[in-house]
C-alpha cells in the first residue's frame, strides 16, 4: 500500500515510480471528489481536484514501462439533462450541468487523448447511482449520498430530508438508476478483461440498470427495510441536481456481458445491515423515536 496526493504537483512523475517498482499492467482510477452539490459551491477546487489528478495518473502511466490499461470512474453526471429518458453512452450532446460531471467528462477526454500518442489502452464506466454494501466490513462510512444521509437523519432522530418534490417527475422527486456496489466491482472486472482485447468498438460505458427509482421510492424502501415509523420532510431542491438519470445497459450487457445482479431493496437491505453492524451509527429499532 502506498499513499500519495494524487491531485499534488509531481504526483504523476511518484507514480510512474511506484507502477515501476510494482510492474503494474492496469490502473482502476476511482480517486476523485464526487459530490455534485459541493461541485457547485466550490467549482475551482473539484477541477484542481479531479482534472489534476487524472493528469497525474495519465503522466504516471505514460511515463510507466508496462501501465497502459486504465479503467476510469466516470459519472453519469457526464450527461446532464439528457434528452431521452433511458439514455445511451452515444447521446449527444452531452453537457453535464454541474462542475463535477465536467470533470468526468473531460477526464474521458483526456485518456483518449493519449490512447494514439502513448498507447494508453483506456475504458470509462459511466456509474449510475452507486449505493449498498457488500461485505459489511465493507462499509463506507461516508455520509455523502442519498440513502447514508436518511440513515444519518434518523440517527439524529430527524426527519430524513427529500431535496426538492416539484421536479417533471412521476412522484415530484429525482429519479435515479441506482446500482449495488457488488455489481459494480464486477463491472470493473469485465472492462479489465474487455481491455485485454486488441479489438473494441467502444470506450465509455454505463453502469446502470435501466429502471428508475424516485427519492420516494428510496425513503418508502427505507421505511419497510428499518421498520422505523418516520416521517420524511420536504426540504428546497439542491443545486445541481438532474430531475432524472438512468441509464441504458444494453451496451455493457452485450459487449462485456456485465448483468446487474442486485435491485434496490437489495441496495437498501445491505446499507442498513451495514449500518447497523457499526457501532457508530447502530439505531436501535426498539426504542427510537423522531424528536424533529
Ligand atoms: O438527504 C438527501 C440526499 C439526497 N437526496 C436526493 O437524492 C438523489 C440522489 O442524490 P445522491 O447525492 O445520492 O446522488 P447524485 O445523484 O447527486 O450523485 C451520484 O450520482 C452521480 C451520477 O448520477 C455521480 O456519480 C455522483 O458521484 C454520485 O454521488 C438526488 O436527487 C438528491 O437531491 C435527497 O433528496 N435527500
Amino acid at each position: 500500500m502506498y499513499g500519495m496526493d494524487i491531485a499534488a504537483p509531481g504526483a504523476g512523475d511518484r507514480l510512474a515510480e511506484i507502477l515501476d517498482a510494482e510492474d503494474v499492467d492496469s490502473v482502476i482510477h476511482f480517486a476523485a471528489r464526487k459530490q455534485v452539490g459541493e461541485s457547485v459551491e466550490k467549482p475551482l477546487w473539484y477541477y484542481q481536484q479531479n482534472i489534476n489528478g487524472m493528469l497525474n495518473v495519465l503522466t504516471g502511466m505514460t511515463q510507466s514501462k508496462n501501465a497502459k490499461k486504465l479503467v476510469f470512474s466516470s459519472s453519469a453526471a457526464t450527461y446532464g439533462v439528457p434528452p431521452v429518458d433511458v439514455v445511451p453512452e452515444d447521446v449527444v450532446p452531452m453537457l453535464p450541468i454541474n462542475p463535477y460531471g465536467q470533470t468526468k467528462l473531460f477526464g474521458e477526454w483526456m485518456a483518449r487523448a493519449c490512447e494514439q500518442p502513448f498507447g494508453i489502452r483506456f475504458c470509462a464506466l459511466r456509474y449510475f447511482n452507486v449505493a449498498g454494501c457488500g461485505p459489511v466490513e465493507l462499509e463506507d462510512p461516508a455520509i455523502l449520498n442519498l440513502i447514508p444521509m436518511l440513515f444519518d437523519r434518523l440517527k439524529k432522530g430527524k426527519a430524513p430530508a427529500i431535496f426538492g418534490d416539484d421536479y417533471p417527475t412521476p412522484d415530484g422527486t429525482c429519479v435515479r438508476d441506482y446500482i449495488h456496489v457488488s455489481d459494480l466491482a464486477d463491472a470493473h472486472i469485465a472492462a479489465l478483461k474487455y481491455l485485454d482485447r486488441d479489438e473494441r468498438k467502444y470506450d465509455a460505458f454505463n453502469v446502470g440498470t435501466g429502471e428508475g427509482t424516485s427519492v420516494r421510492q428510496i425513503v418508502d424502501e427505507v421505511k419497510k427495510v428499518t421498520g422505523l415509523p418516520f416521517t420524511e420532510a420536504v426540504m428546497a431542491r439542491r443545486a445541481g441536481d438532474p430531475p432524472h438519470l438512468i441509464g441504458s445497459p444494453k451496451r455493457i450487457n452485450e459487449e462485456l456481458g456485465w448483468h446487474a445482479k442486485y435491485d434496490v431493496e437489495d441496495i437498501v437491505k445491505s446499507a442498513w445491515d451495514a449500518w447497523q453492524a457499526n457501532p457508530e451509527h447502530h439505531i436501535d429499532v426498539a426504542t427510537w423515536k423522531q424528536v424533529s
